[in-house]
């Protein structure tokens, strides 16, 4: 009688390249990436633009803010667990180990600093993007857990970005960047706060201090909260124009942009459901990229189309 061979497996761990994409936050990273884009471009002294230089920021931030956010899955891996949006990400599904994620983020982190600084003919970028790096991960995640500022400090490193842009093309900080630093620093106040308002049942259950968490009145603090800033940022569009690194072409074209995004606003502070919170979302990433690329057409292409 012929013995049946017992099957042996041989169980090889298999790097799923899916989770390790999901860690870098690639979304929020692509868009990150268009606004390091948009700073080199507007930064970069015309008679001596370097693409190279662009690509080699491109990597050196793509991988730092790649870095961040694996390390931003790392600290909140307990909190994720307890939040539906984000029980499926690879720590808390258990895809991933802690100690993969952090050798990860940090390998990315510091090599994507490293990048900057030998890549570049100034530290200044690789410093810039540290500082943001630093901020995000060891200032605002922790804070997420401790005051509903968070938002706002996160918001720092959310508009550093295209300083880093700047840096890299010029070697230096100059006034006219502010303005850049400024519309997505107050952008990303009714970008989030509708999304928080949108998770604020998820947030309360991983004990994150979002505004909508804390807000007693039915969502109507939040609500105006995404639309008060929205206002704000209709003034703080002009910026670029007002301290010279855009023109009238660019002011002309954005004012309607940011006048559409405070209407989406003001129709989710006064009803307040998914639909209208989504719309806010929307609004704001749309709001971004034509902000972006107005600054783009006015402010840099002339320069190189010669006019
Ligand atoms: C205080 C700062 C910020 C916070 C707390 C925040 C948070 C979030 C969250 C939680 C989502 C997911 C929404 C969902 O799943 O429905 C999201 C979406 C998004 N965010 Fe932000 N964000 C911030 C700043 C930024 C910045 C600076 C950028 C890039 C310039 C950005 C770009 C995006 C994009 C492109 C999406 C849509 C893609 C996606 O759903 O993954 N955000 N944001
Ligand atoms: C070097 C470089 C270009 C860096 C990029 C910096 C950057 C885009 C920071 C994003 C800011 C931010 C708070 C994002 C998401 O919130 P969250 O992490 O709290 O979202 P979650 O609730 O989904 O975890």
């Amino acid at each position: 009688m012929a013995t049946v061979e017992p099957i042996t497996e041989t169980v090889v761990p298999k790097l799923r390249v899916a989770d390790y994409v999901e860690l870098t936050k690639p979304r929020i990273a692509t868009m990150a990436l268009v606004t390091v884009a948009v700073g080199f471009l507007l930064g970069a002294p015309t008679a001596e633009f370097r693409a190279d230089l662009l690509v080699h920021t491109l990597i050196g931030a793509g991988m730092v803010a790649a870095g961040g956010s694996a390390l931003n899955h790392w600290l909140e891996r307990r909190a994720d667990a307890r939040m539906h949006r984000t029980a499926n990400r690879p720590l808390p599904a258990g895809r991933v180990t802690p100690a993969e994620v952090v050798a990860f983020g940090v390998a990315l982190g510091v090599g994507g600093v490293a990048y900057l600084a030998l890549m570049l003919p100034s530290p200044a970028a690789a410093i810039a993007a540290a500082l943001t790096g630093v901020l995000y991960v060891a200032v605002y995640t922790p804070l997420k857990r401790m005051t509903t500022w968070n938002t706002v400090i996160g918001a720092v490193p959310g508009a550093l970005p295209p300083v880093i842009g700047w840096c890299a093309a010029r070697g230096d900080v100059t006034p006219q960047v502010w303005s850049l630093f400024a519309i997505l620093f107050v952008w990303q106040l009714p970008h989030f706060y509708s999304i928080a308002w949108l998770y604020r049942h998820d947030y309360a259950r991983g004990g994150m201090k979002m505004l909508p968490v804390l807000d007693h009145s039915d969502g109507r603090l939040t609500g105006w909260a995404t639309a008060l800033t929205c206002g704000v940022l209709l003034f703080v569009t002009a910026a670029p124009t007002a301290v010279g690194a855009a023109g009238w072409v660019y002011l002309v074209g954005a004012i309607p942009f940011a006048v559409w995004f405070l209407a989406r606003c003001v129709r989710f502070a006064m009803v307040r459901n998914d639909r209208t919170a989504r719309t806010v979302l929307r609004g704001s990433l749309v709001y971004l990229l034509g902000v972006m690329a107005l600054l783009v057409a006015d402010g840099v292409l002339p320069r190189y189309l010669g006019n």
